[in-house]
């Protein structure tokens, strides 16, 4: 970027069906949520140090490395505008998750913290390899996406880094600056380093979750192949965070334990896993009828929603707390899964369109009244995938970090890759 001064975002997710089949290379629908974001700052600095703010995650100094430090001698000589020559580097992974705390100033660190930090470095260094323009760096990332919750929070900061290194470092130029080819070709490979990003997070990610923070809108997903979806924007959903805590790594990691280990029962998970992938590719069958009226499209899906919470129950990944909000909301006759990785974190009401406001406003004082105080969001499904604002003549680190988060949105000259 010719800026040394530009804020990037990207959308959080939520996930309609598909969620964990999808890893196995099922079907999984899901979409982008516009007012749900994270933005990062990005400043070059001349004196090669790379400053890292995470606020979001109760850092109270910030991390700072010099640049210098870095592990470069083992990055992969890969062409970086090469995505399918790009495998994952453990063997970097290791020796960055070493370095990456040492004299940080004492700070206690918790595990939150320490994956944001090894994610970022791991991007960093592999990006700055092979770079013209050595430089450092201050970052600074806020979201209001709940962290941990299932709304794709890792994802919308794994694109956000991905792409602020990636056009720091001159690999890509911003959508300011390139035509359209150029900014397709550049969301392709946000997308591919955002899937890195998302391997130091996850594990073994599908990447769902990267391409809808990368492409927006509405998807379908399978193994990598992305097809946009039109007509899910005009279902309406409420979405609850239930706040209780839960690592999506580690719910990937039981779903896996299911179907390797024979004590798992891995013909039944894998008969589990079918039924999911039926249950996105039905949805998809009816949201693309032309004959089926709203009455029929609210009640099959609302049909598909219920199973596939159970299915997803079986799986493991279920958790009381979800079944609350179930509960609740089915005092209205409203339907609600699971969304995102389980084990807590986030549900999804499906919102018929003869709900009126005053049924909605029941169900979410219900749900967020004492004693669950459960966390709603009525947000709508779509928009914009990542963005660019070049930020050199009018946003100093210090504004953008006192700005109301909902505010950075209504700046006027953001310009989007996809
Ligand atoms: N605003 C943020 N600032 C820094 N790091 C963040 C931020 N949001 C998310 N992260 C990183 O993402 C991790 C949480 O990712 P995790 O995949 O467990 O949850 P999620 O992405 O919100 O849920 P899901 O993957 O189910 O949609 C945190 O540990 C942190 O490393
Ligand atoms: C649980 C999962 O299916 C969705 C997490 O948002 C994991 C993934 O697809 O990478
Ligand atoms: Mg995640």
């Amino acid at each position: 970027m010719s800026s040394d001064r530009y804020i990037v975002s990207a959308p959080g997710k939520v996930i309609l069906f598909g969620e964990h089949a999808v890893v196995y290379g099922k079907t999984a629908i899901a979409g982008s949520l516009d007012g749900l974001r994270t933005y990062a700052f990005f400043e070059k600095r001349i004196d090669g140090y790379v400053e890292l703010n995470l606020p979001d995650l109760g850092l109270q100094r910030a991390f700072l490395w010099p640049a210098s430090a870095l592990p470069y001698n083992l990055v992969n000589n890969v062409d970086i505008k090469e995505p399918q020559n790009l495998n994952f580097n453990d063997v970097l992974l290791h020796k960055i998750k070493s370095i990456a705390l040492e004299g940080q100033d004492n700070q206690q660190i918790n595990n939150f913290q320490q994956i944001a930090a090894f994610t970022f470095l791991y991007l960093y260094t592999c990006l700055e390899y092979n770079s013209q323009t050595s430089c450092g760096m201050t970052i600074y990332v806020r979201s209001n996406i709940p962290v941990g919750a299932g709304l794709g929070s890792s994802a919308s900061y794994s694109v956000c880094l991905a792409t602020g290194l990636l056009l720091a470092f001159g690999h890509i130029l911003s959508p300011y600056e390139s035509n359209e080819q150029g900014i397709k070709k550049s969301s392709e490979l946000i997308n591919l380093w955002a899937y890195q990003a998302e391997k130091v997070i996850h594990g073994t990610p599908s990447g769902v979750d990267n391409s809808v923070a990368t492409y927006g809108g509405a998807i379908m997903f399978v193994n990598g192949v992305i097809q946009n979806m039109m007509g899910t924007r005009s279902l309406r959903f409420l979405l609850t965070n239930t706040k209780v805590p839960r690592n999506t790594k580690i719910l990937i990691e039981n779903v896996r334990t299911r179907i390797e280990n024979v004590k798992g029962f891995p013909k039944i998970t894998n008969l589990i896993l079918d039924a999911i992938h039926d249950i996105s590719e039905s949805f998809k069958e009816i949201l693309g009828s032309e004959i089926m009226d709203d009455q029929e499209l609210y009640t099959k899906t609302e049909g598909l929603i219920d199973m596939c919470h159970h299915l997803l129950n079986s799986l493991g990944v279920g958790h009381p707390s979800l079944d609350k909000v179930r509960e609740i909301a089915a005092q209205c006759d409203l339907h609600t899964k699971l969304t995102g990785a389980g084990g807590g974190g986030c549900a999804l009401t499906l919102i018929r369109n003869d709900v009126s406001k005053e049924q909605i406003e029941i169900v979410k004082t219900a749900l967020t009244a004492s004693p669950h105080c459960f966390e709603c969001y009525e947000t709508s499904i779509g928009g914009h995938g990542v963005g660019v604002l070049d930020a050199s003549s009018d946003k100093s680190l210090q504004e953008f970090s006192e700005c109301e988060k909902n505010q950075l949105a209504g700046i006027i000259g953001w310009m989007y890759f996809a």
